[in-house]
């Protein structure tokens, strides 16, 4: 039996937000294990009626997200900087009986013209939104036009003009859930409001990556003020998928991480899940009832994460300093402005 069925947005309800942040409260856990795929962390879910957008949502875990979510009913808008690179997806999304419709629309997180252009298009209230897309570990320190280093551009800058930008649709929706897509890394880089894009410190792609990924988890902690409007904010790690996101590393980069053999093929280890694995944390938070009303938490595996300061023993967990609320209200301020200025 589904668990959860709105024929219409009237009967849609969802309990009050709780929590703020895992330092005040209990681990949630759910019976998910790591290797569970999208399509079962949501079985029997129906969201009929429901509307969400997933960036980048026409490769890797994005499209499994895409997937799992109109599996449930829910009506799905790509938003990718080609929108034409989603055809394949949309279509295979078409032929799937009682799917949710999937569209595409154009966006550009690192342009700032290009996110206002797709929240000024964007019409009626939005229910999920995954901020999903993402590059990793570019080579050289590169710049948008604005200015700003090219990772924290994409990966937080352009996702939280996007967010607060639909932040109306979102209240509008009276039950609205914001998935952030995290990684590991963040654990490595706090954010750096002295230099956030490298320009008194040397470049540092990994840094650069991990930096951009402790903001998308401040931004969830910072997201607390939305509660009253009845939106959640959750932040995750996906764990490690072999994706596109690799391609800017070099072949003795790939072999250290154990992805790539001497010959050269790419070949991921035992612990690398699929995509449809690596994208079911986001489906979770995006649209589980195990997740109403739960907000500004970091989840792994499909159970939130214990609390670990920096990275000293690289087994998971969620620093203690992207989860900072002082740090956050201060990313939240420092990205407002940014913004306003672009
Ligand atoms: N694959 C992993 O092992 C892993 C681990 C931790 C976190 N993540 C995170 O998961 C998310 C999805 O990554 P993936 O592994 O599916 O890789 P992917 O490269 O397949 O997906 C990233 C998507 O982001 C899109 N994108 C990049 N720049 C964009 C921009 N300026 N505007 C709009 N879209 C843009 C890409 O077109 C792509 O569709 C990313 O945020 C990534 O950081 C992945």
């Amino acid at each position: 039996m589904p668990t959860n069925i709105p024929t219409d947005r009237s009967s849609l309800s969802l309990s009050p937000a709780r929590s703020t942040t895992q330092l005040d409260s209990a681990i949630l856990t759910t019976p998910f294990t790591s290797r569970a795929r999208a399509e079962e962390v949501i079985e029997g879910v129906d969201l009929t009626c429901r509307r969400a957008v997933v960036t980048g949502g026409a490769s890797g875990i994005g499209a499994e997200t895409v997937r799992a979510l109109a599996a449930t009913g829910v009506e799905v808008t790509i938003a990718t900087r080609r929108p034409e690179s989603a055809d394949p997806l949309v279509r295979e999304m078409a032929a799937v009986r009682s799917a949710g419709r999937v569209g595409a629309a154009a966006l550009d997180l690192s342009d700032p013209a290009s996110v206002d252009a797709f929240v000024r298009a964007w019409a009626g209230p939005l229910d999920i939104l995954v901020a999903n897309a993402g590059i990793m570990a570019l080579p050289t320190r590169t710049l948008t036009p604005g200015g700003w280093e090219m990772q924290l551009a994409t990966n937080h800058l352009g996702h939280f003009a996007l967010a607060t930008g639909l932040h109306a649709a979102l209240r509008a929706s009276g039950s609205a859930r914001v998935v952030v897509v995290s990684s590991g890394a963040h654990r490595s880089a706090p954010f750096d409001f002295e230099d956030p894009h490298f320009e008194r410190r040397p470049y540092d792609a990994w840094a650069a990556y991990g930096q951009s990924k402790s903001a998308g988890v401040l931004f969830t902690v910072g997201a607390r003020r939305w509660a009253a409007d009845r939106i959640t904010v959750n932040a995750l790690n996906p764990g490690y998928i072999l994706t596109r996101l690799q391609r800017h590393l070099d072949d003795d980069t790939m072999r250290a991480f154990g992805v790539m053999d001497g010959e050269g093929n790419l070949k991921p280890p035992p612990f690398y899940k699929t995509p449809a694995q690596g994208a079911a944390t986001s489906v979770l938070l995006a649209a589980s009832p195990l997740l109403d009303g739960i907000t500004g938490r970091y989840f792994e595996d499909n159970q939130e994460a214990r609390v670990v300061q920096g990275d000293e023993d690289r087994a998971g967990g969620v620093a203690a300093h992207a989860l900072d609320p002082e740090a956050a209200d201060r990313l939240w301020e420092y990205a407002t402005a940014v913004n306003r200025t672009a």
